[in-house]
């Protein structure tokens, strides 16, 4: 009778990133599918045998994915968009990057699936697309194939997959069809019953569903067919025992139902539903003392190992916890595992030689959980004598981050303290500071932007590499940059856009490039974690009190703007975007780091409008995504995130404009505080949704300047300026021309040069076209055709 040590799911991309090189390569056309089949299977048998060489007695298969795990779910499925012209039977690859990515060969034109937002995470997800008739049935093998790989390895995994509530809820509905969603559940039971079957008849014994949809509210048809389901799904693989794995909050009122459903075993997340995520406080004693009372005759996996944060773990305080689910259930009904799949996090600390040991010391990363997982089942299995020097080790760790100089700022501290209301407030309401900033700027009617970034080319980011090794040194490096900002504001003279960038050439990435200036910031060498795809970020780390030492953007816009007479936008990442893209600390709110970041952006915007910089962009990317996934804990949350950006943004005159983005932001349920960040200016991503978002700010009456995306630059295709000019009409009729920018859906860095050059061409031309419509038929203000 032992606790069982398990994991929910490895990061796929690999410690260096192989499995991006691998996809890109194959995408280029430089790699075939075969060989980049053999890397995957590669990758797959090195991270099994890592979790079997620690012991590890559950170890997830299915957890590999070459591009997003809900997509290969979709492609099981058989749910696959009309438009990729799939006739059944296995998925192959070409569809399945096509779906991944769009295709455009000659007049093959077809976009891609939409990608969404992983709940609160920022790994993105391909949405499912349900449409009117839509049926399920399995068409493909891929988790059979892995489980099988697995085995003739000599391993046994325990194949997971995301349960069918989950599929349901983070679908949408296409093609017009009008149905609730949980009426899909359903038709999907018998596939992942077929599914189960199979596996159990492979030899499986264990199944994880993943249902991190009970993290959410539910409606009530949804918690019925949910219950239906797993009625069905208990007995569909009689000897196959299922683990049903929530996380990423609480279950909080969901608790009774998921605890009811026929199961062997339910996980819960006793990290992030325990008051350090923007949830309401809840404290990981009520949580296990509240799955314990429910728990019945199942077994319990307990998330204590944070899969969402990089600290080291308190060993001794999770033993103290998984004793106690011990005395209660015995030992052969507990299951310690990492709060959520470690896809989340870094692979590997070892080998970060960059950062600093003592921050490396209370550092742990995916394989260093996996570590601390088998300890703690040591520890709970043959007494805490076993892992005596472990323990020791923790303890010191705990004391040393505890009482550390290096985290605590007084002067930090005393700036929070003295935050005044009229620090959070411009100086005039918009009307009036619009038209100062109308005649400073003196723009044409519906002027052209882009969001900030333009290509990241590989000779950037080999010069980046070759200065970060040492190899060129930092004049050449910022010439290097120079020369890069020099031509990307010529191209933008050339395609004659309005408000210029500079391109953000020397910027690795839009939050830890900020990072690696400010103190109380760590960052790492290679801990990579994957965003979509192939795309990857290292998201720096929040140790200690945040302040800025110097400015970090003043030098490169100020260049830039000195090559131009047109106006340039100063660019910045804004405080809950690099709150919710670094790992936060876990010692302090969430909130109190924000508004430290807060501040220290607010020096950078002052610092830039003192420079002569007219026009301020403070990216708030992460705004929508930080939303907690219940709406109780929403206002909480929103109320801290405005205050938070208007502290940043409000330091500047009225003649300062002051824009903000959002990307992938679905608004209609937090208008009230997008208009309370009272941005001059927001772009937004609404292509995808045909101006739908537009909606959400015509019902509110929303006052200030948009620039609806016109164009998604997640896929290579190159829109067409008919498109364009389709959706500006679309934005002009609930819009008035004076309210409206044009511009794409987010930054270029991704895209490469001669798409985004004709991209933008085309977007210009639209501007022109409907520069010109509107100077015979004016936009009307809030038409009443457009209110709902
Ligand atoms: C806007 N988005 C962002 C999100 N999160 C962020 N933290 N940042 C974002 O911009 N979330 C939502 C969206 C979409 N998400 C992403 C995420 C990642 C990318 C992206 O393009 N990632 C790049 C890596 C960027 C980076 O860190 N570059 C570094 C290192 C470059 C590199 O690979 N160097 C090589 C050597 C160079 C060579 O020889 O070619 C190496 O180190 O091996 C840099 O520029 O210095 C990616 O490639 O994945 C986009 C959107
Ligand atoms: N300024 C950033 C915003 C991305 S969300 C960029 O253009 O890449
Ligand atoms: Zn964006």
């Amino acid at each position: 009778m032992s606790v069982r040590s398990t994991n929910l799911g490895f990061p796929r991309i690999g410690a260096r990133r192989e499995l991006k090189q691998a996809l890109e390569q194959h995408w280029k056309g430089a790699l075939s599918f075969h060989q980049l089949e053999q890397i995957g299977a590669q990758l797959r048998e090195r991270h099994w045998r890592l979790q079997q060489a620690r012991g590890l007695d559950h170890i997830p298969s299915n957890d590999f994915s070459f591009y997003d795990h809900i997509l290969d779910l979709s492609c099981t499925l058989g749910c696959v968009p009309r438009r990729y012209g799939w006739t059944g039977g296995p998925v192959d690859a070409a569809t399945y990057f096509a779906m991944a990515r769009g295709r455009q060969i000659g007049r093959d034109d077809v976009v891609a699936m939409e990608m969404s937002k992983w709940f609160d995470t920022n790994y993105h997800y391909l949405v499912p697309e349900f449409g009117p008739d839509q049926t399920f049935r399995l068409a493909s093998t891929k988790v059979f194939d892995e489980y099988a790989h697995a085995r003739s390895l000599g391993i046994q995994t325990r194949p997971a997959i995301v349960g069918p509530l989950t599929y349901a809820m983070i679908g949408k509905t296409v093609d017009g069809a009008d149905y609730c969603r949980s009426s899909l559940i359903p038709g999907l039971v018998p596939v992942y019953a077929e599914i189960f079957e199979r596996l159990r008849s492979m030899g499986a014994d264990w199944v994880q569903i993943d249902e991190p949809a009970l993290s959410l509210d539910l409606p009530l048809p949804y918690r019925e067919a949910c219950t239906a389901a797993y009625a069905q799904l208990a007995t569909a693989a009689p000897g196959l025992r299922i683990l049903l794995a929530t996380y990423f909050d609480s279950l909080r009122d969901n608790a009774p139902l998921a605890f009811s459903l026929p199961v062997d075993a339910v996980h819960i997340d006793l990290c992030r539903g325990s008051g350090q995520a923007n949830t309401e406080s809840n404290d990981l004693e009520r949580l296990l003392e509240e799955a314990l009372a429910l728990v019945g005759s199942k077994t319990l996996s307990l998330g204590l190992i944070d899969g969402r944060n990089i600290w080291r773990n308190d060993l001794a305080a999770s033993l103290k916890h998984i004793e106690w689910a011990v005395a209660r259930l015995g030992a052969d009904r507990v299951m310690i595992a990492p709060s959520c799949s470690l896809l989340h996090t870094p692979v590997d600390l070892e080998g970060e030689d960059q950062l600093d040991r003592q921050v490396k010391r209370w550092l742990a990363f995916a394989i260093q959980k996996l570590d601390e997982i088998a300890t703690l089942a040591k520890g709970v299995n043959r007494g805490r004598v076993s892992i005596a020097a472990a323990l020791a080790e923790s303890d010191a760790v705990v004391e040393d981050r505890r009482t550390s100089a290096r985290i605590h700022d007084p002067r930090v501290q005393q700036r929070l303290r003295d935050i005044a209301p009229s620090m959070k407030a411009r100086s005039s309401s918009f009307v009036e500071r619009n038209p100062v900033q109308r005649s400073v700027l003196n723009l044409p009617l519906l002027p052209t932007t882009t969001i900030g970034s333009f290509p990241q080319t590989a000779v950037i980011r080999k010069a980046r590499a070759a200065f970060k090794r040492g190899e060129m040194d930092e004049a050449e490096y910022r010439d290097q940059m120079r020369a890069e900002i020099r031509d990307a504001i010529d191209r933008q003279h050339r395609l004659g856009l309005d408000v210029l960038v500079h391109g953000e050439a020397e910027r690795n990435d839009m939050v830890e490039y900020f990072g690696e200036q400010l103190e109380g910031f760590a960052f790492t060498g290679n801990g990579w974690v994957q965003s979509y795809g192939s795309r990857c970020v290292k998201p720096p780390i929040i140790f200690g009190d945040v302040s800025r030492p110097r400015p970090m953007t003043v030098e490169w816009t100020t260049y830039a703007q000195s090559l131009t007479r047109k106006v340039m936008k100063g660019m910045l990442s804004g405080p809950i975007t690099i709150l919710q893209w670094s790992f936060v600390r876990d010692d302090q709110p969430r909130r109190m780091t924000s508004r430290q970041i807060a501040l220290a952006i607010r020096d950078e915007v002052a610092d830039l409008e003192r420079a002569g910089i007219r026009i301020i962009q403070i990216d708030e990317a992460a705004l929508r995504e930080g939303l907690p996934l219940r709406r109780a804990d929403w206002k909480r949350w929103l109320d801290g995130a405005v205050d938070d950006f208007r502290l940043a943004a409000c330091a500047v005159e009225d003649r300062t404009q002051i824009h903000t983005h959002m990307c992938y932001s679905e608004f209609n349920d937090i208008m009230p505080a997008i208009a309370a960040m009272d941005a001059d200016v927001i772009s937004i991503e609404t292509s995808r949704s045909h101006m739908q978002l537009l909606d959400a700010f015509v019902d509110w009456r929303y006052p200030n300047e948009i620039g609806p995306g016109v164009y998604d630059i997640h896929s290579a295709r190159v829109p067409t300026v008919d498109e364009m000019v389709a959706l500006l009409r679309k934005a002009r009729s609930v819009l008035t021309d004076e309210q409206l920018w044009i511009n794409p859906d987010c930054g270029l860095k991704t895209r490469d040069w001669p798409e985004v050059e004709q991209a933008l061409a085309n977007m210009v031309a639209a501007a022109e076209v409907v520069r010109k419509e509107s100077s015979t038929a004016p936009a009307q203000l809030f038409p009443a055709s457009a209110r709902r």
